[in-house]
Formats: structure tokens, C-alpha cells, sequence
């Protein structure tokens, strides 16, 4: 899983990677330039379009001077470059790049302090002012050119970092930040890339590698994790021979009120097709008809408003509890009795999240290594109101480890935060996901798995994975807008029979 980085972690990279590799800083730069130019030329392919870059007198500026000398040489001769001369510093690399920028002919103009700014009719501008190196919010000049360049109408391309963005941390609400359609970042996507607050200020991200050092981002402590692949293919397990449904254990989900049935109906669907051995739902009277038109293979125990249902709780490996429950007492009632008789890991979602958030003595009391699943609301509603998400990230860390939970923190990039301190980003789903009953979904996935006995981590980051990946296969390659959580239940033995080989 590919760790992700803070900013001072970054900068030990790159150190890391010079003196052990080893390779000159210098080089080192013109390989992430290179990196650059080899992503921008196959995207980019008008030669004649006039292009500006901006470049700051720091090691991002010195990657903007690099990048428009292998534009150049690339054939892109339309180039006008400005080197922000806002400060008296500048580093070495930024110094040798000029200096290689001047011997390639290539004409470099200075803004400077107080100095108006220059018109701009460039189609394309790269965004070389600042980047991980951003230790304040932009004010003064910087400030002034950021608010200028953000009023032109050209395609902006940042290189590693938008200038003024933070890569992790909190993003203060009237920051000022380079608005970019696309940024082309170097090793991994930062922090700050994955949570919602940077849609404002970058419409796309593409990681380009620069060959920053593996000993090091194999050992490197931190917090924060991106789940790819290749992670889940090492957790997926292919079924073997001679095993059958008690194999794959017994799952209850207990959902559903006559008025959201439809909870229910997709949360067991989706647990049978997610591998449960045998799937049990508990629902009341009501929905029997429709589970058994819908899904005849889910067995049922019947559940009574006012009193609670029978169940040999023994003879379950796991449960689901919450989708369309309702905020009553008798969700009260069941999540007691289940804190009380049964000492497996489950999945706790929707309305009994809402419950629990009036009940909050009741988490610390739920089977240990539990999971669960709240979207941004429900997460608030537990854990109290958050300003934004570094800081749900954060609040998310603590209680995974206080209260020995799984917590599921549903999103575009769904974060998984485990008992064991460490935070782990999802990478499949798209907007097309964005239709109520996908979290009912997710909730019969995850029970699903943890039937099939996978540890609960492994249960979360493969459960999120999978529903995430069906619905990329259905979305993506027809550029759907909208897909239903049904299909995404259909979907899911496909998407998973990928994994077998
Ligand atoms: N070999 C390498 O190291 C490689 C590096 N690489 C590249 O280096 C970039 C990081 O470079 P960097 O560390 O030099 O920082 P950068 O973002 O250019 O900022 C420059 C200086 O600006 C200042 N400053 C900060 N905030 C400010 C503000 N609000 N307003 C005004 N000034 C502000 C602050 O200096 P200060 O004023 O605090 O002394 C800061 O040091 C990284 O994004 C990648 O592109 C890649 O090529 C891979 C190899
Ligand atoms: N833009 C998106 N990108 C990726 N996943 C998404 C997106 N929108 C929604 N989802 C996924 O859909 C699910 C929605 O869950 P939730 O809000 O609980 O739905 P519901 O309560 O209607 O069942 C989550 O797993 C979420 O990650
Ligand atoms: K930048």
C-alpha cells in the first residue's frame, strides 16, 4: 500500500532518495521535470499553443525553469516564462536551471515586487510559483499574482502543488490558492488531494513517478495509507475446493421498516452476492413478501415493532445492523441486546449509527474490532461537529483507537480508520455512486466478508474497494452519470471474479 506522505516527510524523500540512491539534487529535479514534460506531451499535443509559466525562486520554480527548457526542446516554441522575483532567496537548483533556461536561448522575463502584472493571453499556464514547500498563506505579491492568474480563462496546469494549497493540515476557508483544472504531482498524491475541500482549487490529479528511494517508503512511519490493487489482491481469497456455505458462515442483517424496506432488501441482496454463505434477514412482516419476490435465497427472521425478535444469536458469524431501521427504542432495545449476546465483529450503520449518537456509552460497549460506517452526518452526529475534514480525519484516528472500532468514514475517497492508529484511503467510486441505498450496499458487502472470515480490517479495506470497483466498471467505460445501487449488487460477483487469477 503506498504510504502517504507530509510535506516535511516529502522533503526527507527527496533527501533520502540523493544520498542513498544516490543521485544530485540537480538531477533529481530534471528527472520530476522530465516526469512532467513526458505526462504534459502526451496530453497536450498543439505545439503552436501559447503557453506561460510561472515560477516561484524555490525548488518548484526550479522545476517550472526545467519543464519550459523540455518544452522547448519537445518543439513547444510558443513559450513565455516569469520567474516571480518576490523574495531575495532562491536555491541552487533554481539557480542552475536558470542558468541552463538563459544558455537554451529561451527569453525569461521578471516580475517584481509592487511591479504591475503582465497581460495574459496564454491558452496554457503552468503553475510553477510554489509548491510542498508552502509554509504560510499567500499574502502580499504572491497573493496579488495567484488572485490575478485565477481571473485568466487558460487551461492552469500546477506542477506537484496548486500554489497556496496546503498538502495537509487544515485549509483556512479564505485561503487564497492557484485554481487548477489539472496538477501533475510527483510519487504520491498528497493528504490534502483526497479530501473534499480541494475540489475548489483542482478539477484533476495525475501522479507522475519520479523514482523517489522504496527502502524509504517502505519504512516511513505514517499515518496515512492509499489502498490500490495490488493490496486487495493480496488480501482477496479465491474459494477453494470441497468448501460450501458453511464455509462462507451465516450472516444476519437486521433492517428494514415498513416505510424503508427497500434498506433491507438491498443491504441482504447485497450480502448474499457479496459471498455470505447463507444470508438471514430480520425484518418485519410486512417486507416478506417483497425480500422473497426479491431475493429468495435470503432467509428470514420475522422482527416486531415493540419487542425484540428471536434470535439464536449463536448461530450467527456475524451481523449487519441499521439500514432502515429507524431512530425508535427498539433499535435501542436490539443494539443492547447485541452488545450484550454476541461477541463477534459486526456492522453497525444508518439508523443505528443515528441511535448510537444519542447513546454514546453504547459504542465503547459494541463486539470489539467492530466496523462502522457513517457518512459525513452520521460521523458528526457521533463524534460532534467538524470544520472540516483534516479535522474528521483526526477526530476519526482517536476514536478508532479509544474505542477499539472500525470506522468506516464514507466519501468520494472512503477512509478507513483502524484500531491500529492508521487512516487508509480508498481509491475506486465515482460520482455516479452518489444515489441513496449505496451505503445500504456497502453494509451487506462488509457483513458479507466479515461471514467469509476476513479480518475486520481487511474486511473494510476489501468491502470499500469492491463496492467502489463495481461501480467504476459500470460507470466508467459508458461515462454513466448515474448507477443504481441494484446493479451494483448484480455487478459484484463479476468484479470480484477479476481477482481470482
Ligand atoms: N530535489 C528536490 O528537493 C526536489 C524538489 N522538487 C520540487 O520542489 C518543491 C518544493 O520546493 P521547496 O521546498 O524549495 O519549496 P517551494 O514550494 O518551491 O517554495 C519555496 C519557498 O517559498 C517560501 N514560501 C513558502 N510559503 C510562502 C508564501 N506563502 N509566500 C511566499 N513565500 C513562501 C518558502 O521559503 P521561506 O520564505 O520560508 O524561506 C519556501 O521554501 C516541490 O513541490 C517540487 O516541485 C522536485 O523537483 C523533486 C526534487
Ligand atoms: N462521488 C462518489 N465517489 C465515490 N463513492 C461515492 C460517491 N458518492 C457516493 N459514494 C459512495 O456511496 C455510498 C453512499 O453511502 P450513504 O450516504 O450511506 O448512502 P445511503 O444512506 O443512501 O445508503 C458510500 O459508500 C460512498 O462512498
Ligand atoms: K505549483
Amino acid at each position: 500500500m503506498l504510504p502517504l506522505l507530509v510535506s516535511s516527510q516529502i522533503r526527507e524523500a527527496d533527501a533520502y532518495t540523493i544520498a542513498n540512491e544516490p543521485i544530485s539534487s540537480i538531477d533529481l529535479m530534471e528527472r520530476a521535470s522530465k516526469a512532467f514534460v513526458g505526462w504534459f506531451v502526451n496530453h497536450f499535443q498543439d505545439k503552436e499553443q501559447a503557453i506561460s509559466v510561472y515560477c516561484g525562486t524555490g525548488n518548484n520554480g526550479g522545476d517550472g525553469l526545467a519543464i519550459a527548457r523540455l518544452l522547448c526542446e519537445h518543439s513547444f516554441c510558443n513559450l513565455s516564462v516569469f520567474v516571480a522575483r518576490f523574495s531575495e532567496k532562491a536555491t541552487a537548483n533554481f539557480q542552475t536551471n536558470l542558468e541552463r533556461l538563459k544558455a537554451a536561448n529561451i527569453q525569461v522575463n521578471e516580475l517584481t515586487s509592487g511591479a504591475e502584472l503582465p497581460s495574459e493571453t496564454a491558452e496554457i499556464i503552468i503553475d510553477a510559483l510554489l509548491g510542498s514547500g508552502l509554509n504560510k498563506p499567500l499574502a502580499g505579491d504572491y497573493k496579488k499574482l495567484v488572485e490575478h492568474l485565477n481571473t485568466i480563462d487558460a487551461t492552469k496546469v500546477a506542477v506537484d502543488v496548486p500554489t497556496g494549497f496546503y498538502t495537509e493540515g487544515d485549509i483556512p476557508d479564505d485561503a487564497t490558492v492557484l485554481k487548477a483544472d489539472l496538477v501533475i504531482t510527483f510519487q504520491l498524491p498528497k493528504i490534502n488531494f483526497l479530501l473534499p475541500e480541494s475540489a475548489a482549487f483542482m478539477h484533476k490529479c495525475e501522479v507522475v513517478q519520479i523514482g523517489l528511494s522504496q527502502d524509504f517508503l517502505c519504512q516511513v512511519d505514517t499515518t496515512y495509507y492509499y489502498i490500490e490493487e495490488q493490496d486487495i489482491r493480496q488480501i482477496y481469497k479465491a474459494r477453494g475446493r470441497f468448501s460450501h456455505k458453511g464455509t462462507y458462515g451465516h450472516a444476519l442483517i437486521i433492517a428494514g421498516k415498513d416505510e424503508t424496506m427497500g434498506a433491507a432488501l438491498l443491504s441482504s441482496s447485497a450480502c448474499a452476492h457479496a459471498g455470505a454463505g447463507l444470508t438471514t434477514a430480520c425484518i418485519p412482516q410486512r417486507g416478506l413478501t417483497a425480500l422473497n419476490s426479491y431475493q429468495p435465497e435470503v432467509m428470514v427472521v420475522l422482527r416486531e415493532s415493540d419487542k425484540l425478535p428471536e434470535v439464536d444469536w449463536d448461530k450467527f458469524t456475524t451481523i449487519g445492523v441499521g439500514p432502515g431501521i429507524g431512530k425508535g427504542d427498539d433499535t435501542l432495545a436490539l443494539l443492547k441486546a447485541i452488545s450484550e449476546k454476541f461477541n463477534k465483529p459486526i456492522v453497525v450503520d444508518a439508523d443505528a449509527l443515528n441511535v448510537l449518537a444519542g447513546n454514546n456509552e453504547l459504542l465503547a460497549k459494541l463486539p470489539k474490532a467492530s466496523v462502522i460506517t457513517p457518512h459525513m452526518k452520521e460521523f458528526d452526529r457521533l463524534f460532534g461537529e467538524h470544520k472540516n475534514w483534516w479535522q474528521r480525519l483526526q477526530t476519526a484516528k482517536k476514536k478508532a483507537i479509544e474505542l477499539g472500532l472500525h470506522i468506516i468514514l464514507k466519501n468520494d475517497f472512503t477512509i478507513t480508520a483502524a484500531p491500529n492508529g492508521k487512516l487508509y484511503f480508498n481509491s475506486t467510486g465515482n460520482p455516479a455512486m452518489a444515489s441513496g441505498g449505496m451505503g445500504d450496499v456497502l453494509t451487506g458487502i462488509i457483513t458479507a466478508l466479515l461471514s467469509q472470515t476476513y479480518s475486520p480490517l481487511h474486511a473494510c479495506l476489501l468491502g470499500v474497494y469492491l463496492h467502489g470497483k463495481a461501480g467504476d466498471e459500470l460507470a466508467l467505460p459508458n461515462r454513466m452519470q448515474v448507477v443504481l445501487p441494484g446493479a451494483i449488487i448484480k455487478q459484484l460477483p463479476v468484479t470480484m471474479a477479476k481477482f481470482n487469477s
